[in-house]
């Protein structure tokens, strides 16, 4: 059969073949020109976004040379103030006591003065109408004036700090609360000032000493100004519960944390710790820095451990109701190792003895057979502390001299009820210590953590471990006391505050901390 080609189908096929690949064509360059229109989008959002960010941060430069201005401005004033009242004061005074007093009355008008509340000029009249009769003097009178305005004058000046004393404590309570609904940890930051060896490290890292890297914006708030060499600065603003600024005296941070230690007395352990970069200040808030000349006792520039110490007594003597026994642990963590820094047992011309941990089964860690003593006030809390502080491993790091290479836990333990209840305790103590020596005992300890780091077993009796001040409560922060079991009912109640003062970090390269 021939083979018949029709020429017109050829070309017909060939014509919808190509008007099909402009189809295709048309369909494509719709799509491209959505996905245009997607990124054109998404690039103004991009710059939508960058805009904003420098707005923010412009806005975050605004607020914090604001906030400068209006502290200089308020400080000058304030000082101004107090300057022109003492300076008027010291006239009065002076003029009064260069001048015979021949007039009686004037006392009755001290009196007045006392009585009448806020005199100023104005109420030189009235007085004048009074007195006038039988004195018929006036310049004593401007001098009286003077006074009552002096006195005025200090009265609103007393008024407008309590005022303001007031509403700060009105915020912080509040603040306190939401705290406590958010959680029993808080985090609190505390801004050193610049010290002389900063400039150093400053300029090695090629920043000149202008510029500061850390400021406290607010009382919540810090910015951190981030900076590489060769990159531009990010400003980054980080939220605390409390931010402390250089300004801010030990009596202010501790005043913070005093109201934890009423806490203690209530039942709860409470952990106080500081945690920082190498020379950020963590030793000096915990312990202080104070010179050897100071009197130990009544010094600001001490610590939160000396101040907790008073305080604690203090708190302990305001109720008399109650035994109550205090013994301190002081234990030092160098090299993964707990050294007991009080002990007195061994012949080792090393001080401190390494103690073992364990792990109980329930999860709480103790050293068991740490060192406890006894103390009956604060200064010999901070006596024996100071007697065995030297002893902890320090180093020179990249920024200070005096860095500690080691953590410090000094644990003030706080025993309330009758002193037989005690005796018990102590009792279950040496039957605990008994039971350790059991030669079929194993325990946890750091070197067999290194052995086997999965390997946390102990014998050790719960009932015993509850009843032991060495137990530590395994989570820091401000929780409930374990109850006590039946057996050990009558074990007096025990509360722990833990101060601890870690090891910094030497991260020195990136200014600020922050990396
Ligand atoms: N708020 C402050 N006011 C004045 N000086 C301070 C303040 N904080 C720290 N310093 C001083 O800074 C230096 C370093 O402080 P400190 O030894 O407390 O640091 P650190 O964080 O304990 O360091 P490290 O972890 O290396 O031991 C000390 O000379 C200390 O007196």
């Amino acid at each position: 059969m021939p083979l018949f080609i029709n020429q017109d189908q050829i070309f017909a096929h060939q014509v919808h073949l190509l008007e099909h690949k402009l189809r295709s064509k048309d369909e494509r360059i719709l799509e491209l020109e959505t996905e245009k229109a997607i990124l054109h989008l998404r690039l103004a959002e991009c710059l939508g976004r960058l805009r904003r960010g420098h707005e923010e941060e412009a806005m975050a430069q605004k607020l914090l040379q604001q906030q400068r201005k209006t502290q200089n401005i308020t400080q000058s004033a304030l000082g101004k103030l107090l300057v022109e009242v003492q300076d008027s004061n010291t006239n009065v005074q002076a003029s009064l006591s260069s001048m015979p007093n021949p007039y009686p009355l004037l006392n009755d008008l001290y009196v007045l003065k006392g009585s009448t509340g806020n005199l100023g000029f104005g109420s030189v009249t009235p007085l004048r109408c009074f007195l006038r009769p039988q004195c018929c003097i006036s310049d004593p009178f401007v001098l009286l004036g003077l006074q009552f305005h002096v006195a005025a004058l200090k009265r609103d000046l007393e008024e407008e700090k309590e005022r303001c004393r007031a509403e700060k404590q009105r915020r912080r309570e509040i603040h306190n609360t939401l705290v406590e609904l958010r959680g029993n940890i808080r985090v609190h930051c505390r801004v050193r000032p610049v010290l002389p060896f900063d400039q150093i490290h400053s300029s090695t890292l090629g920043i000149t000493s202008s510029d500061e890297v850390i400021n406290a914006v607010s009382d919540d708030t810090m910015l951190v100004k981030c900076i590489k060499n060769g990159n531009p600065i990010i400003n980054k603003v980080f939220e605390f519960e409390r931010v402390h600024g250089p300004e801010d005296s030990q009596n202010a941070v501790f005043e913070e944390v005093k109201p934890l230690l009423t806490s203690l007395l209530d039942g709860y352990n409470v952990c106080i710790m500081a945690y920082g970069q190498t020379g950020s200040g963590k030793t000096h808030t915990m312990m202080g820095s104070q010179g050897p000349s100071r009197a130990p006792q009544m010094d600001e520039q001490q610590g939160i451990i000396p101040k907790a110490a008073v305080e604690l007594f203090r708190l302990i003597s305001e109720t008399p109701s109650e035994s109550h026994v205090v013994e301190v642990s002081v234990v030092e963590v160098y090299n993964n190792e707990v050294f007991d820094l009080l002990s007195h047992d061994g012949e080792s011309s090393t001080p401190g003895q390494c103690r073992d941990v364990i792990t109980t089964a329930s999860g709480i860690s103790e050293v068991p057979s740490l060192t406890y003593e006894r103390v009956k006030s604060a200064p010999e809390v901070m006596q024996l502390i100071q007697g065995v502080v030297k002893l902890r491993a320090r180093c020179p790091t990249l920024v200070h001299t005096h860095s500690s290479r080691s953590h410090l836990v000094v644990t003030l333990t706080l025993s309330s009820k009758s002193p037989h209840a005690l005796a018990l305790a102590r009792r279950l103590q040496s039957a605990k210590r008994e039971l350790q020596h059991c030669p079929q005992r194993e325990f946890w300890s750091p070197r067999c953590r290194r052995a086997n780091p999965t390997t946390r077993h102990t014998s050790t009796d719960q009932s015993t471990a509850l009843a032991s001040p060495s137990s530590l409560c395994s989570s820091p922060g401000h929780s409930p006391c374990p109850s006590p079991r039946s057996g050990v009912s009558q074990a007096p109640n025990r509360t722990r505050l833990q101060l601890v003062d870690l090891a910094g970090s030497e991260c020195v390269g990136e200014v600020g901390g922050f990396c």
